[in-house]
């Protein structure tokens, strides 16, 4: 171990904000085949050989890419099938450039090109570099736009739409034959997310229809850089394949020699590895789990990097994940200052699809967070878990986009050949009531569905049940939703939450309603620093409500809300408020808003009587209820599973007989996050026969 690298971390222990499990260790990597010696980081590049790519004219970098010697025989390959799979190495061109060929080549007359995206960023990083590219004058949302949850760049003259799956989703249930357009292309595919397995049967079956009705024919084209080509095929009727030879830029794969649990600070050892070495002009990409995890990893770089016994250039700091505003996404594309290193510190949104230029490092912690539904115990639950052998090859071809890169795994060899293959599809683990719901406006029962993989039947039917306990559905047989499915439909949400904004009619209480469903859609506002927990407590006092956490974050936001924009930010200094997610709640809710006057409904609100808010909770998450068992311990009402009220709730303490919650975390025990209190009454008011069989069970323990 080198003795810089023992210095750096002597300093680190007496850093803040950043509590480490136990003093860091070094990170030794080898390069992928058995260690003879110990490898320390030997990092050769100087910044006289790189030839920077982004000296290159875009046009030259274009021309560069190894898709782009290929395009004419692709083309004739478009022409000739109406369905085509396409699979090319990470940052080879697929996404950037096969649109722009189509549409030179004009072949998709007078419709339009959709390209999916699973991310919001990765819709539109892509389509501000492909507007860039073609070079029009009004950029974005000329010829080419994008489209995303809350938000519409595109126009009339627009040729090439990037869209997220969830968006193209939504359009086709206004029309099933997405006739706006000629081409689908469906890329990312390997990635299976809920919203594309469901795109695949949906285009498919639009493309027999079209042809049936002798209308202008659906052109599908599949694409990844890893897939199981046969097993595609197979689903869309034994289409052609094609692989995209071709080498991008080598990547340089590094391992650990030793597994590392507190892989978040091997992370950080890792970088400041890197960052006394390599140029200043070498950023790095860092993947971890969360905005939790991001944001302290983030403190503990920005701290440390300004140690004066840290050597290196300054550092530019970017998190990056999935529930910030877009405007704060888009910052991580923007070039660092002169003699400054991005870091950009992502969950895997920034895994797939996007190149943010300068990138020359990638740091895989080797963990996600995903989000997975036991039907047996009724739970959603988000847990932290290895990533898979595909989504570790997609994050190291972030490294290798401009020029040659480095990927450093936290993870040994070993630990990499025991990571799945791939993924396991969404479909399969996902609660599916929002899908069923979806599929249900057009017309189609879920069972009836042509799957590429089937979900587990016990999924379909505790969707239909769950849909039927909401009145979204007459039956578990239903293939059409009733009139307040049809309204719940209309809001971009999970059911339960769709209904719980339709029923605050009846309670009178939407203004207040639509500010939690809001808050309750983005990531966590109150921040926690592990070395400021007392102060940031202190300083939110006044918000807390004994009846929990939904009506404290209520009154945080009703607070935000009357601040002048010019005091916001030095308010939510104070109150330990994450500035960016409550802003973006704030648009959330305006988006939400719209749909209620689409929908009629009066915004009414309770002032401040709460209790209006905490019954109307309950109208959509009377299946998310805990009641008390014994000391500290619940009982889930709905499969009587045992749970605990997580530290982080305001009413962790109290032991309140009944508890609405919002999120379930697996850690070493099952906690419940995002509570409310609420009567066992009002749930006989409510749902009483759902009520009648659920508490008795448990009162029968
Ligand atoms: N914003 C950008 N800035 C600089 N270069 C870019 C940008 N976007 C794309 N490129 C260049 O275009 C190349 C092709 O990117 P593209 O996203 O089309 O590849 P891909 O084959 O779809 O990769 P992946 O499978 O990883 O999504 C990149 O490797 C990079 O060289």
């Amino acid at each position: 171990m080198d003795s810089k690298f023992n210095l750096l971390f002597k300093h680190s222990n007496n850093v803040q904000p950043f509590q480490m499990k136990r003093k860091p260790s070094p990170v030794v990597f080898n390069n992928g085949s058995p260690p003879r010696k110990r490898l320390a980081l030997n990092i050769n590049v100087n910044s006289n050989n790189f030839v920077s790519k982004n000296k290159l004219s875009i046009q030259e970098q274009r021309r560069k890419l190894p898709i782009f010697e290929k395009r004419n025989k692709l083309l004739e390959l478009i022409r000739r099938h109406n369905t085509l799979i396409i699979l090319g190495e990470t940052g080879s061109g697929k996404t950037t450039q096969i649109p722009q060929y189509i549409n030179s080549a004009r072949l998709q007359n007078n419709g339009k090109i959709a390209i999916t995206q699973p991310r919001r960023v990765a819709a539109i990083s892509v389509a501000m570099r492909v507007a860039q590219e073609i070079g029009d004058s009004g950029g974005v949302g000329e010829t080419v736009g994008y489209t995303v949850r809350f938000e519409d760049v595109t126009s009339p003259r627009t040729k090439i739409k990037y869209l997220t799956d969830g968006m193209l989703l939504r359009e086709a249930m206004v029309d099933n034959l997405l006739m706006e357009y000629t081409f689908v292309i469906l890329d990312e595919a390997h990635e299976r997310t809920i919203h594309t397995d469901v795109l695949f049967g949906i285009v498919k079956q639009a493309q027999k229809a079209r042809a049936e009705k002798k209308l202008r024919p659906l052109k599908i084209l599949i694409m990844s850089a890893t897939m199981d080509v046969d097993h595609f095929s197979e689903y869309f009727n034994n289409c052609q394949a094609v692989y995209l030879e071709g080498r991008t830029y080598p990547v340089n794969v590094y391992y650990t020699l030793t597994s590392h649990e507190d892989y978040q600070t091997a992370c950080v050892a890792t970088f400041f590895k890197i960052h006394r070495q390599a140029p200043w002009d070498h950023d790095v990409l860092i993947f971890l789990t969360g905005q939790e995890e991001i944001e302290a990893v983030a403190q503990q770089i920005r701290i440390l990097s300004r140690d004066p016994d840290v050597s290196g250039p300054s550092v530019k700091v970017c998190p990056l994940y999935a529930s910030q505003p877009t405007t704060q996404q888009i910052t991580v594309f923007q070039p660092a200052p002169e003699n400054t290193r991005k870091v950009v510190i992502a969950t895997n949104v920034a895994e797939t699809s996007i190149t943010i230029s300068g990138i020359r490092f990638v740091i895989d912690g080797g963990m996600v967070k995903a989000r997975t539904y036991h039907p047996a115990t009724g739970l959603d639950m988000l847990k932290v878990q290895r990533i898979s052998q595909e989504q570790s090859w997609q994050r190291t071809g972030r490294a290798g986009r401009e020029t040659e890169g480095y990927c450093y795994r936290i993870y040994t060899r070993a630990q990499y050949e025991l990571l799945q293959k791939s993924t396991i599809p969404e479909i399969q683990r996902a609660n599916l009531s929002t899908v069923v719901i979806q599929l249900l406006a057009l017309g189609i029962h879920a069972a009836n569905f042509d799957f590429m993989d089937k979900p587990p039947k016990d999924c379909v039917l505790a969707a239909f049940e769950q849909l039927k306990l909401l009145g979204a559905v007459e039956s578990v047989e239903s293939s059409s939703l009733t009139p307040l499915g049809k309204k719940m439909v209309q809001f971009p949400l999970d059911p339960r939450f769709s209904k719980i904004i339709l029923s605050a009619q009846e309670y009178e209480c939407l203004e207040e309603i639509l500010t939690i469903v809001a808050l309750l859609s983005g990531e966590a506002i109150f921040l926690n620093p592990s070395s400021k927990r007392e102060q940031a407590t202190t300083s939110r006092q006044k918000f807390l409500s004994p009846y929990g956490d939904h009506i404290t974050l209520l009154n945080a936001f009703r607070v935000y809300r009357n601040l002048g924009s010019n005091s916001q930010r030095s308010w939510c200094h104070e109150h330990y408020i994450n500035m960016r997610n409550i802003s973006y709640a704030a648009q959330v809710r305006t988006q939400l808003l719209e749909v209620c006057q689409r929908l009629k409904l009066p915004v009414v609100s309770c002032g401040n009587d709460v209790e209006p808010i905490r019954k109307c909770l309950l109208t959509g998450l009377f299946m998310n209820v805990a009641e008390l068992h014994k000391e500290k311990q619940y009982i889930t009402l709905d499969k009587r599973q045992v749970v605990n009220i997580h530290p982080s709730s305001v009413i962790h303490g109290q032991q309140p007989k009944f508890v609405l919650f919002t999120e379930v975390v697996q850690t070493s025990k099952c906690y419940l996050r995002g509570l409310t209190t609420v009567e066992s009454q009002w749930l006989y008011d409510i749902v009483p026969d759902y009520a009648r069989s659920h508490i008795r069970l448990n009162k029968d323990l």
